[in-house]
This record gives structure tokens, C-alpha cells and sequence, in this order.
């Protein structure tokens, strides 16, 4: 469900996700971090900004000013980086609302990408057994996935992701100037998840971001405003029909059995959507070689991405790593790999892959070479 309304201040849209007693709203609109508390209006009295300093610098300021005056407020900066995903930053968060002596009707803020959205997320889910959560993403990709759908998780040092927790936050709010400030390889990374949704699920917009690849790349205000709000109805629909992942939703992670071997091998050198850009370039190869999908797909996929100067190759990894790494995703079952695969360009399926040297063919394919 979208819709449009006027607050004191601009025009914001509203997308709905849809879960019943669980449903929430994502607003998009700008400046919106000037308007919380017309989009927030049952804040509690105690309120813990998960955030990293980075996002800190540009943000936290016009967000402090915001909060009730009466709010007991407590800010907790987490390092920069993939890293901070971790078990003992998870402890360090929890230490800091125990020692403040926040009660369960508390409220976790998270600012920031991804990272402090997916961390702050399952400190939410686990504080006291869960207590309320509110998503501020400030990335590209953080805007257009990572709040939306109630995946939390922190990595461990086997791989990507591998604690979490469903848990839904009680409102997104979006407010899409951040994007200003935010460094171009962490802008192409938003823009390889927005791709994915157009490979998975809506050809026309596909071929909409086609078309409007360099407006896009050139942060266009009005070319970014649709492409964010498409994202997230595509999102909030796939995820109101499939919570948990129990079929629909593995579709998301198109390209992710690959890129996350990527950055769990290379979490200094790759982020999450350069490999994930990668990832699905290996997906769309190896249903190419399977007859199952037009090359010509499989160059638009490859175009599109490159525009956005993301990788179409993978780092180099010996066939023992990649198996070891892939073995791990969540999506394998009975010890067999799961795979999201493109079948044309709008749609792609969930498979069962027995055949590894087919999948080792598509990766050597689509593998960086040495020289
Ligand atoms: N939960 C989900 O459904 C989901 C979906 C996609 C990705 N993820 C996870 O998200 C993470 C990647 O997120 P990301 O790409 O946002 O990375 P990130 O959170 O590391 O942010 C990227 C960089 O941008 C900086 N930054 C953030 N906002 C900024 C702003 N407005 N201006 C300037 N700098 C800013 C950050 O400090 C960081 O250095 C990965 O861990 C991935 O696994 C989760
Ligand atoms: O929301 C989902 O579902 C996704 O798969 C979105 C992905 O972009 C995201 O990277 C997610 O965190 C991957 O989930 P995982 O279950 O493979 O860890
Ligand atoms: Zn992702």
C-alpha cells in the first residue's frame, strides 16, 4: 500500500508493510530527520541511538534536537565497517543500556547503513527479549533493503550473517538528503540491490533504471525519490507474503551465496554490494550455460551494473574456499546449496543445484584472471 501525505513541514510518501499486528510504515521523503516528531509520535522515555561516528558528524545533531525534551537519551557509537557486525560489539551495546538501566520499554534507534541497522536490530530483538526498534537508514543500500523486512544479524568469523533474528522495527523513516554525503562506492553498492529487484521481480523497472542509469548515477533527486520508493514497495510486498523466508523471500538474495563467499574472505577489500553485484553476474552465467537464460539478458545485467561501476568479476578463490563459504548460506538444506537463479530478466526462482562443477564453471567464468 502507498500513499501521500503532507506533514507540517514537506510532502512524504508512505509504503506500508503489511504483517498484520506487525505492520509498520516506511516514509520517504527529505529532511525528514526535521519532522520526527510528526512520524514518531510514541517515542517512550527512554531512547538508545545505535549510530557510528561517521554518521554521527552529519546526523545525530538535527536527530538529538528532535527528541523529547523529557527523554532520557543514550547514544552508542560502534566502530566503522563490516567488522563492527560483531559478537563483541553486540556485547558493548548491551553492556551500555544494562549499566544505564534501560527498562523493555525502551526504544533502539538505528542511524546509520547497514551494519548499524542490521547490529542495532538484533540487540532490539534480544534487550530484554525484544524491545521496540525504529530504522533511520542513511545509505543508498540501507534505504532500499537493510530497513526494510526485520532481517537483523551480526557476521561471525564462518561467515556472513550467521546470528540474527526476524524482527520487525516499528517504522522506517527515510529521509533521502543523507545521500548527499555519502561516498560514491557506498552509493554503487544501494544501487546492485535496486538492480536485484528489477532482475527478480519487475522487468520494467529494469529497464526503467536503463534508462535512467545516468541520472541515477549522477544522485538526480527525482530519478532517485522513484527508484528508492519502487524498491521498497517490491520489498514490503515480497516480505508480507513471506515473512521468514519460507520461499517468496529467498528471491532477495539473488547473487548472495556467491558475494557473501566474496566478503567473508574479503570484508577489508569488498562491501556488501560490490559483491553482491558479482554474485549475481555468476547467477545470471550459470543459467546462461544451462540454456535458461538469453545472453542478451545476461549483457543488459552486465551493462547495467558497470554503468553503475560496480564489479561483474569475482576475486580469485580456490573451489575449496568458495565450496566452503557457499556450504554455509542459509538457504542450503539437507547439506544441499539453494540457489536463486534468473530466468529472465523480471523473474528468477529458488533451485536445488546438485550439479557443483556447472556452478565451479560459472564461477571461473565470471573470476578476475591473474595477469
Ligand atoms: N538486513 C537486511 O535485509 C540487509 C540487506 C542488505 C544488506 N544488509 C547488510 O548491510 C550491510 C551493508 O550496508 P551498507 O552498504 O549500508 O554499509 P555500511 O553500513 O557499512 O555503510 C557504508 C559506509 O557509509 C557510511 N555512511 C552511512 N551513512 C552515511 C551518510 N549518509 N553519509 C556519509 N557516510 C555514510 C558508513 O559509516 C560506512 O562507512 C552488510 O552488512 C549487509 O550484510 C542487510
Ligand atoms: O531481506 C532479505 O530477505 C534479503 O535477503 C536481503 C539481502 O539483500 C540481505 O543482504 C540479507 O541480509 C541477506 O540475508 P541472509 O539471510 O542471506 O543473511
Ligand atoms: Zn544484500
Amino acid at each position: 500500500m502507498h500513499s501521500t501525505q503532507a506533514t507540517s513541514q514537506t510532502t512524504v510518501s508512505c509504503i506500508q508493510v503489511g504483517l498484520a499486528e506487525r505492520s509498520y510504515p516506511i516514509y520517504i521523503g527529505r529532511q525528514l530527520y526535521q519532522q520526527l516528531p510528526d512520524l514518531l509520535p510514541n517515542l517512550p522515555r527512554q531512547i538508545c541511538i545505535v549510530t557510528n561516528a561517521t554518521v554521527a558528524a552529519h546526523y545525530l545533531g538535527a536527530i538529538r534536537a528532535q527528541l523529547p525534551a523529557e527523554a532520557q537519551l543514550l547514544v552508542h557509537e560502534i566502530a566503522d565497517g563490516e567488522h563492527a557486525k560483531s559478537l563483541s560489539t553486540y556485547g558493548e551495546v548491551m553492556d551500555t543500556l544494562i549499566h544505564a538501566n534501560f527498562n523493555r520499554d525502551c526504544a533502539i534507534l538505528a542511524l546509520g547503513g547497514g551494519v548499524v541497522g542490521d547490529l542495532a536490530g538484533l540487540v532490539a530483538a534480544t534487550y530484554q527479549r525484544g524491545v521496540d526498534f525504529y530504522q533511520l537508514p542513511t545509505t543508498l543500500l540501507a534505504q532500499v533493503d537493510s530497513s526494510v523486512g526485520g532481517k537483523t544479524a551480526i557476521n561471525h568469523p564462518g561467515g556472513k550473517n550467521l546470528i540474527g533474528a526476524f524482527y520487525q522495527p516499528k517504522a522506517v523513516v527515510i529521509s533521502t538528503d543523507c545521500l548527499s554525503t555519502l561516498e560514491a562506492r557506498d552509493f554503487a553498492c544501494g544501487l546492485a540491490e535496486i538492480v536485484k529487484y528489477g532482475i527478480i521481480y519487475d522487468g520494467d523497472f529494469f529497464t526503467w533504471l536503463e534508462d535512467n542509469h545516468s541520472q541515477l548515477a549522477a544522485r538526480d533527486e527525482q530519478a532517485l525519490a522513484y527508484a528508492i520508493r519502487r524498491s521498497c514497495e517490491i520489498k514490503a510486498e515480497i516480505v508480507a507474503q513471506d515473512e521468514r523466508e519460507q520461499g517468496l523471500r529467498a528471491l532477495l538474495n539473488l547473487g548472495h551465496t556467491f558475494g557473501h563467499a566474496i566478503e567473508a574472505e574479503y570484508y577489508d577489500s569488498w562491501r556488501h554490494g560490490e559483491a553482491v553485484a558479482a554474485g549475481t553476474v555468476i547467477a545470471a552465467h550459470f543459467m546462461q550455460q544451462a540454456g535458461e537464460l538469453h545472453s542478451t539478458d545476461v549483457e543488459r545485467i552486465e551493462r547495467l551494473l558497470s554503468s553503475f561501476e560496480l564489479p561483474t568479476l569475482a576475486p580469485q578463490l580456490s573451489e575449496t574456499l568458495w565450496q566452503q563459504r557457499m556450504q554455509r548460506d542459509k538457504k542450503v538444506q539437507a547439506g544441499r546449496l539453494r540457489l536463486v537463479l534468473p530466468t529472465r530478466i523480471g523473474a528468477a526462482e529458488l533451485r536445488t543445484v546438485t550439479d557443483w562443477p556447472a556452478v565451479w564453471a560459472a564461477i571461473c567464468r565470471v573470476t578476475e584472471s591473474s595477469q
